[in-house]
């Protein structure tokens, strides 16, 4: 029997849903499970032709409309996947594999929020108006035109409407390309944008690896790429952009610091540190995964963080019980073992988990390491997975110092209860998304993205909307024109 996550499709091109079983074959397995429950068909070059050609012909009259017309097209379809939040999260549960106890908060819920804001925008993008004496200038805010949007695994549905919304608010027409590991989701989000009235042509998802990715970004046709995904991708997408002179935004990896001062509220801190590295089973690029925890509550720290990780439930996804998942792969999986082993021969102290957990599916404990310095792998490389590094410092000019040493600039966080501190230290940090006494939170207003490597551009809040828009401007002369001769 046909399993309920199975699409009626592999693509979505110009309003319906396309189909070519000449593509390579993608599997869609189910992480908690291992079984195979649905397939999809890599994007054919006639299938990218076919997407990109739509959304260039459809584009020019979206942008026509006013934004109040746009936007009422996207609130209604924030409105659809909040009616269907429930069986949307259970697709987001088998695409992934994350607990429905998260997908039912996180992951429509949030893409109707990114879609309910920019649809609220859309009606506000105006330009300016600048008085030079008798004459003036005008500017213009107008789309790029069309847009590439290429999707990493973690948050398929949040991903698809972060890049979508604001593209389509600006007037801009998209071709979507989720994960080849979580293909599922972003159909759907097709699926209801269309039915909200969005035009056919609009926003198109075709599956396929990187190669269907690197046919998008050096088409001449396309205006601007939006990347989620690692760094070494990102830094090959940039470039093929680069020469055909696109506009970017790279949402990338990180290693983030997340700084513990001994003034901290202890159980918060505890609680932060969890938020930030076990929240979809450490699948999260801005997670603290570099826990910085000051010398005199290191062990208390230690002890109430060993206590309430050996509080979390391990299980069926699609039981609301259960609090954490597996793996998105057997891969994934493979990956984060082989880095708490490297963990454990550099010598880190194993605190809790360290290993896959005895039961289906792709499921690695919830790894905390004890007595991390700045050199070993686990405190260097991102691990997307549940392990995460506890380091001692003792000042905060040090702590600083080491915080910053690092090729990433994604998030930071500081726990204390001296804001001035708190505000000092932020301020010293060399991340683009930061949090204080908080960690990972992601609402639609706040700007989201990176520095340094970690990426380039943001998305979300009205950021978003300048990288999704292009200023034009107009001089307007009201005498007569002087001439040389
Ligand atoms: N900053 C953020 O907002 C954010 C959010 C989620 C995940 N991430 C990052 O994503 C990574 C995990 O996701 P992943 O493993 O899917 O990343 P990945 O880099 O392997 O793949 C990302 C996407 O790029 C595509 N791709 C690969 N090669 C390409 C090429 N040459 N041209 C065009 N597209 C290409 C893939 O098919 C996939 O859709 C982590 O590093 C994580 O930190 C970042
Ligand atoms: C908390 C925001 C998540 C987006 C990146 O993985």
């Amino acid at each position: 029997m046909t399993h309920p996550a199975q699409p009626k499709a592999s693509h979505f091109i110009n309003g319906a849903y396309v189909e070519d079983t000449a593509g390579t074959p993608i599997p869609v397995i189910y992480a908690a499970t291992g079984e195979q429950i649905a397939t999809v068909y890599a994007a054919t070059p006639a299938i990218v032709e076919q997407a990109l050609s739509t959304a260039k012909a459809a584009q020019k009259a979206w942008a026509k409309m006013t934004g109040t017309e746009r936007g009422r097209i996207l609130r209604r379809a924030a409105d659809i996947m909040r009616e269907r939040n429930h069986e949307l999260s259970v697709l987001e549960t088998y695409d992934t594999g994350k607990p429905l106890q998260e997908t039912l908060v996180a992951d429509a819920t949030s893409g109707a929020d990114a879609l309910e804001y920019f649809g609220g925008l859309a009606g506000s993008l105006t330009g300016e108006h600048i008085p030079m004496g008798e004459d003036w200038v005008y500017t213009v805010r107008e789309a790029l035109g069309l847009c590439v949007g290429i999707g990493a695994w973690n948050y398929p549905t949040q991903i698809a409407c972060w890049k979508g919304a604001p593209a389509l608010a600006c007037g801009n027409s998209m071709v979507f390309k989720p994960s080849e590991t979580t293909p599922l989701c972003a159909l759907k989000v097709a699926e209801i944008l269309h039915e909200a009235g969005l035009p056919a042509g609009l926003y198109n998802v075709i599956q396929g690896m990187g190669e269907v990715g690197a046919a998008l970004v050096t088409d001449p046709r396309v205006d601007k790429v939006s990347l989620t995904g690692s760094v070494p991708t990102g830094k090959k997408v940039y470039a093929a952009a680069a020469a055909g002179m696109k506009h970017v935004t790279m949402e990338l990896g990180g290693k983030s610091p997340l700084i513990i001062f001994d003034d901290a509220d202890v159980e918060n801190a505890v609680g932060g540190a969890i938020n930030g590295n076990f929240y979809s089973s450490g699948q999260v690029c801005s997670n603290g995964t570099r826990v910085f925890v000051q010398k005199g509550i290191k062990e208390k720290f230690l002890a109430r963080l060993a206590e309430r990780t050996g509080a979390a439930v391990l299980g069926d996804p699609q039981d609301e019980a259960t609090s954490f998942g597996p793996m998105v792969t057997e891969n994934q999986m493979n990956i984060v073992l082989g880095y708490i082993e490297k963990g454990k021969e550099e010598g880190a102290r194993l605190i809790c988990g360290g290993k896959r957990a005895d039961m289906p599916g792709f499921f690695v404990e919830p790894t905390v390491f004890a007595d991390v310095t700045d050199d070993m792998t686990i405190a260097r490389e991102e691990i997307f997975g549940p392990v995460m590094s506890v380091l001692d410092f003792d000042t905060e000019e040090e702590v600083i110092a080491r915080a910053n040493d690092t090729e990433f600039g994604l998030s930071a966080g500081v726990f204390t209860n001296d804001f001035s501190r708190a505000h000092r230290v932020i301020g010293q940090l060399e991340a683009g998304s930061c949090f204080i006494n908080s960690y990972n939170d992601a609402p639609v207003e706040a700007p989201f993205g990176g520095v340094k490597a970690s990426g380039v551009g943001r998305e979300n809040s009205k950021e978003a909307i300048k990288h999704f828009s292009q200023v034009k401007s107009v001089y307007v002369r009201m005498g007569d024109v002087e001439a040389a001769f």
